[in-house]
């Protein structure tokens, strides 16, 4: 199975756990589109030490920090479904997603669309702050309504045990990873998160 990371919004540590996973399952990455530099590959690739992983190139790399449909707009690009198919390899793959699920990819569709088109099992990054709640059981929502496979959810950061029981029970998903904050992160501490990680990994 190839598996497609998303969030409940934007900088919240996709790219760390797409880094843990890559390492855990020694799988490929790719960012099929990057808004923004420095771009997420770079920061996967020197943070997975294994040497079986494969880093694949980006569909669209843009410099624009924004919505990939703004960013696009600006650079006088237009991405569209069509344009994404999965990187022929003989491995596991790592799929980033761009910000939340419904991030325009322009003015029709939605970069969760990418999932579904792509064949692939969604792992779903939620952080812990204050509002959260409401984020990650709306975006639980969306996926459940459009019957989006899902494998499980990754709580990352400042821990608050009241909303994890609660995002649990309502979305029964399974938690793959309780991820905190951490001081440092760097090949060591990604490759102890990863041997975690395989503690909790179902196939
Ligand atoms: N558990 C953590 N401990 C410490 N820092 C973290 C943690 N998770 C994320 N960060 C930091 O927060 C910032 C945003 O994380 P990250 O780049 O992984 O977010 P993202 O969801 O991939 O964002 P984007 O939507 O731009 O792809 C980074 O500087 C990252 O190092
Ligand atoms: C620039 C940023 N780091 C991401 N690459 C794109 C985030 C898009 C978020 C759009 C939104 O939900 O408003
Ligand atoms: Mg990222």
């Amino acid at each position: 199975m190839n598996y497609f990371v998303t969030a409940i919004g934007t900088d919240s540590g996709k790219t760390l756990v797409s880094a843990i996973l890559t390492e855990a399952l020694k799988a490929d990455y790719w960012k099929p589109i990057q808004a923004g530099l420095p771009a997420d590959t770079d920061r996967v690739k020197e943070l997975v030490k294994n040497n079986k992983s494969r880093f694949h190139q980006e569909t669209f790399q843009l410099k624009t920090p924004a919505s990939p449909h703004a960013a696009a707009q600006f650079e006088h690009l237009e991405i569209e479904l069509t344009d994404f198919m999965l990187p022929g390899v003989n491995n596991r793959l790592v799929v980033e997603g761009a910000g939340g699920v419904l991030v325009p990819i322009n003015q029709q569709n939605f970069v969760i669309e990418l999932a579904r088109q792509l064949d692939l099992e969604i792992i779903l990054v939620a952080n812990l702050y204050l509002g959260s709640i409401n984020h990650t059981l709306l975006t639980a929502d969306f996926l459940k309504r459009n019957n989006y496979k899902v494998k499980g959810l990754i709580f990352n950061g400042e821990s608050n045990p009241e909303s994890e029981q609660i995002i649990e029970k309502h979305t029964g998903w399974p938690v793959l990873l309780r991820l905190p904050k951490l001081g440092l992160i760097n090949e060591e501490t990604v490759s102890y998160w990863a041997e975690q990680l395989k503690m909790n990994w179902y196939e």
